[in-house]
């Protein structure tokens, strides 16, 4: 089966290079008329899939908010996953799941197996028991054409004390998942399928992204303060390898259809300005 990173490299140059989130947030619920209800959501993660699905590269469901509704709720994130997945853009479950590797590997099967009604095409994971610990979703995702964004500089002001303290060898606690996650893509082409979550609001933190490899996702653009000009300081000579994601900015453009995928169209422009027309590692030209 063709590898996340093929199918993402592609998607980037087809869709452009970026990730919209499915946040249903109670705040956004009543901003769109809606009832904090499985009703209100269901209907607001249809509307979203609806008006963007068919356009941009890589959405992705935050889980927890469709976990707060418990059962039903996660049917919904089911019923969306397939939606989404229909109209050709690739499913980023935002879900950051890490444990022992005996229980990742349960995690792994939830996400990335085919036959799971949860099945996606990537899932946000955390390092913090190790990157080892992950090797079960990273064997899965290789299996089946799937994709991990490993956790390694996030976007909210907290995680630096954990991801920027200093292990015996001088290196960050980011910096070693950096480089054990760039090991594992060393010889992908046209690019890994192992990603890294590193947040836009982050500045220059000094971090050798250079042979990652593979995807990095950024989070923390628009509500959480970081633009699309932030991105050339956080990712310097790594910029091509960026996915920007965007959540509440694009959705509180909402209810009205024309209305959120102009507010994605116009995410794309901005990233678009800093990242150029040569977004993508084999120097082929964006063609929208
Ligand atoms: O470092 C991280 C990792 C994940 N996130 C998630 O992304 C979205 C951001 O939503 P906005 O509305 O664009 O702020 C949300 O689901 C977070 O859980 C992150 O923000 N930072």
């Amino acid at each position: 089966m063709e590898s996340f990173g093929a199918r993402l490299h592609r998607a980037m140059r087809e869709r452009g290079p970026l990730c919209v989130g499915i946040d249903p947030h109670p705040g956004l619920l009543a901003r769109w008329g809606l009832p904090d209800d499985v009703s209100g959501l269901e209907r607001f993660s249809r509307t979203v899939a609806e008006a963007i699905g068919d356009r941009i590269a890589v959405v992705k469901p935050q889980s927890a908010f469709f976990e707060r509704y418990g059962s039903r709720g996660v049917a919904v994130l089911e019923s969306t996953i397939r939606q989404l997945r229909e109209a050709g853009s690739l499913v980023l479950l935002d879900v950051k799941r890490g444990d022992i590797g005996s229980t990742v590997a349960a995690y792994a099967d939830a996400y990335l197996d085919p036959s799971s009604p949860l099945y996606v095409d990537a899932v946000t994971a955390s390092p913090y028991l190790g990157v080892g610990s992950l090797a079960p979703m990273f064997d899965t995702a290789a299996r089946h054409g799937g994709g991990v964004f490993v956790l390694a500089l996030t976007s909210n002001p907290e995680g630096g004390a954990v991801q920027r303290a200093r292990g015996a060898d001088g290196r960050t606690v980011a910096q070693t998942v950096i480089d054990e996650i760039s090991q594992l893509n060393a010889d992908a082409e046209p690019l890994g399928s192992i990603g890294l979550v590193v947040g836009a609001t982050v500045g220059d933190t000094g971090h050798d992204l250079s042979r990652v490899n593979g995807p990095l996702l950024a989070p923390g653009l628009g509500a959480q303060g970081g633009t699309a000009a932030d991105l050339r300081t956080v990712f310097g000579s790594a910029l091509a390898a960026a996915l920007p994601s965007y959540s509440r900015q694009v959705l509180s453009a909402g209810p009205d259809p024309a209305a959120l995928r102009a507010a994605a169209e116009q995410a794309l422009t901005d990233c678009r300005r800093v990242l150029g027309p040569e977004k993508l590692t084999d120097g082929s030209v964006t063609t929208q």
